[in-house]
């Protein structure tokens, strides 16, 4: 199964939501932990209790685990692990690009079968490039996996950069876009999900129709954070998306996990972002 037929399947069984494992500091004290590798692992796997009859994916901030060093990271192996045992789709927020020599390495560590830190999908940059992540489109659609680039972020220094003008006047945004329909289109004939989505963040109000982006053919999935603690809720999903609604996997994190650390609480907060989102 590729990537767009599995998250496919898993959204039309838990609806349009991803949950982000995000163990901040302030949230393992609220929740009651200590600030260790073996809390972290503990927050998340609790998560990932909460989201598995109630979401469509997770998404684990790389960084909140990283800071844990050698421990953090076995902490967030067994998390990926878990999550795909319980059928969530893992989406790794780890936001890599390098040259393509390198991103082939990140694309190995992330998206091999096996590998330790095995994500469905992983987000990534496409500042050094477009082509640059060309290893990591390969290996993913070898590996039925998937990508998330970097297009319109949700915090308010993105549009310096993703809304600067192209040679041809365009907007970066609106080239990565292109750049990502052109790939799906080749695998999947835009018909279907294919494996290069985008992050478009719910906070970049009229980005898309003011830049001229089309997502409605561009077979992308699209990641979108941005909304709960970021402001955004179910006027921006349908301002800013409009037309393209249902691509949308609605991701929050803080939101959500301020209402750990029972599973109970969690799973119901996951329940209302969904449906007050899309019912
Ligand atoms: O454009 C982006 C890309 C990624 N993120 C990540 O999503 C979560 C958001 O957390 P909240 O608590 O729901 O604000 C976080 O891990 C970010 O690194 C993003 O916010 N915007």
């Amino acid at each position: 199964m590729n990537y767009g037929e599995l998250l496919e399947k898993r959204i039309e069984r838990a609806g349009q939501v991803c949950v982000g494992i995000d163990p901040h500091p302030n949230l393992l004290k609220k929740w009651g932990l200590e600030q260790s590798a073996a809390s972290v692992e503990e927050f998340g796997l609790r998560t990932v209790e909460a989201a598995a009859d109630n979401a469509a994916a997770v998404k684990p901030q790389s960084a909140l685990f990283e800071c844990y060093g050698s421990k953090g990271i076995a902490a967030l192996e067994r998390i990926l692990h878990e999550a795909r045992q319980a059928g969530l789709v893992t989406i790794l927020d780890v936001k890599r690009g390098d040259i393509g020599s390198t991103m082939a390495a990140y694309a190995r560590a992330y998206l091999s079968v096996g590998a330790p830190l095995e994500a469905d999908a992983i987000t990534v940059s496409p500042y050094l490039g477009f082509g640059s992540l060309q290893p990591a489109i390969d290996l993913a659609i070898e590996n039925g996996k998937g990508l998330y680039v970097l297009g319109l972020t949700s915090n308010p220094e993105g549009p310096e950069i993703q809304q600067a003008k192209t040679k041809n006047g365009d907007s970066v945004a609106k080239y990565v876009v292109e750049h990502a329909a052109k790939v799906n289109k080749s695998v999947c004939g835009n018909s279907h999900i294919g494996p290069v989505g985008i992050v478009a963040g719910a906070t970049i109000g009229d980005a898309l129709a003011r830049q001229n982006i089309n997502l409605s053919n561009a077979g992308v999935s699209i990641l979108s954070p941005g909304f709960g603690a970021q402001g955004a809720g179910k006027q921006e999903l349908a301002r800013v998306f409009n037309g393209v609604q249902e691509k949308v996997l609605a991701s929050a994190s803080r939101s959500i996990l301020m209402n750990g650390p029972t599973v109970g609480g969690l799973a119901l907060a996951i329940q209302n972002f969904r449906s007050q989102l899309f019912e």
